[in-house]
């Protein structure tokens, strides 16, 4: 018996050593300053880093961002991303083309918007009571009272064309007036590259939308492309957002800044876009809290994170992350974040857990902000480039 649990100890210690050697092996990144609790964290895909002033480094959560502006600059010699000998970096595909690829995570919107609307609109005469149906459709389908009325009056002009319509032409009437009231002029760029300095990316929303999902998906996508980051960890409310980024910057072998948990997240950004300047990467992405008790707090917070960012340079991106599941409410706290900082686009996420695709519309008309990126999943690459006339098709599905 003694035997027996002798070895059974000898067997938990081997294994307890052999799972701590595998985790060691696993890390892709190296934490420079030991003491996180003194300052900003630099995590990058393999040392060395050469610091001029490391003091710069751990002092940076320091409050006043004038002291900020004023302090050294350390010289940070980004090296290629390479993983440890016998790990290897994912390679992201490029962000082209995804929406068509990801088309059939939009199944359950397809079913209700364009199913409902093919198969009312084929009938031979439509009368009234057909028409009030496609006004119910869109508007349960989150369209919007404004856009489900144009395109109502819009297809009401064509009903001779919809009487003779074989099923392919209805589907293609159907695709152009959504693809019409998308907006399919609206500029929606992302504005990840400047001539001369890395442009900076700030991501915002109220916690749970996405936001550091997204950021992480982002940064894939650009390195899908060919380009450099650096991650900016300002959500210093929660720790497990900042470990959470910082794995997802250490699967592509790019580099995170972040900060001590409940730091100043002014002071985390603030060092994320230096550290960029200074490894002269192409984009400085950097995600922000959503969680804050007061509404006044959290402008006050946004404000300053971005007005301290911008004494190293503009901001030439802030996107809004939300939740298509949450419908119009969405659009509500939208407006909260649009009264804190100047948004220039829109992410919706989660649109491949709703029947309601047709929200992207409604958010585009009453926030008067472009969507610019679609979240259709939890997967690393389930984020795609909004395109007003793919995402139509989509909606439509196939005859
Ligand atoms: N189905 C689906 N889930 C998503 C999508 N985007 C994000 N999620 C999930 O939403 C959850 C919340 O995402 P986070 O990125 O942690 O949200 P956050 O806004 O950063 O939240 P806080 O850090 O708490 O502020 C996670 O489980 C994500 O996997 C999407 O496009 N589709």
């Amino acid at each position: 018996m003694e035997f027996v649990l002798i070895a059974l100890a000898i067997l938990v210690v081997a294994l307890v050593l052999g799972a701590s050697l595998l985790v060691g092996r696993g890390r892709r990144t190296t934490r420079l300053d030991t003491d996180a609790a003194a300052g900003t964290t630099l995590t990058r895909p393999r040392p060395p880093v050469t610091t001029a002033d490391p003091a710069a480094q751990a002092g940076a959560t320091a409050v006043d961002p004038t002291s900020l502006a004023e302090a050294p600059t350390p010289t940070v010699d980004l090296p290629p991303a390479e993983p440890e000998p016998g790990l290897v970096f994912d390679t992201p595909p490029p962000s082209a083309g995804r929406l068509v690829r990801l088309r059939s995570r939009l199944a359950r919107s397809q079913s209700s918007l364009g199913r409902g609307l093919l198969t009312v609109l084929s009938r031979e005469k439509l009368t009234e009571d057909d028409w009030e149906e496609v006004e119910e459709t869109l508007l349960a389908a989150d369209v919007g009272l404004a856009a489900t009325t144009q395109i109502v009056q819009r297809l009401r002009t064509q009903t001779l064309v919809l009487a003779t319509a074989s099923g392919t032409q209805l589907r293609d009437l159907v695709v152009r007036e959504l693809t019409a009231v998308l907006g399919p002029d609206l500029d929606r760029t992302l504005a990840t590259e400047q001539p001369d300095r890395p442009a900076v990316v700030l991501v915002v929303g109220v916690n749970g939308a996405g936001k550091t999902t997204t950021v992480g998906k982002i940064a894939r996508a650009l390195v899908g492309d060919g380009r450099s980051v650096v991650l900016g960890a300002a959500d210093t409310f929660r720790a497990a957002a900042a470990d959470q980024l910082e794995t997802w910057g250490e699967r592509v072998g790019v580099l995170t800044v972040r900060g001590r948990e409940g730091g100043d997240p002014a002071s985390v950004a603030f060092e994320a876009v230096r550290t960029g300047i200074d490894a002269g990467v192409d984009t400085v992405l950097i995600d922000t809290a959503g969680r804050l008790h007061t509404k006044s707090g959290l402008m006050d917070e946004l404000g300053k994170v971005k007005r301290v960012v911008e004494k190293l340079g503009p901001v030439d991106e802030v996107l809004l992350v939300l939740d298509a599941t949450t419908g119009q409410n969405g659009v509500v706290q939208a407006r909260v974040f649009t009264e804190a900082v100047t948004v220039t686009g829109v992410v919706l996420t989660k649109l491949d857990g709703t029947a309601k695709g047709g929200i992207v519309v409604a958010v585009q008309r009453e926030l008067g902000i472009p969507v610019k990126l679609v979240g259709l999943g939890e997967g690393p690459d389930d984020l795609a480039p909004f395109e007003p006339e793919a995402f139509a098709e989509a909606l439509v599905g196939n005859v």
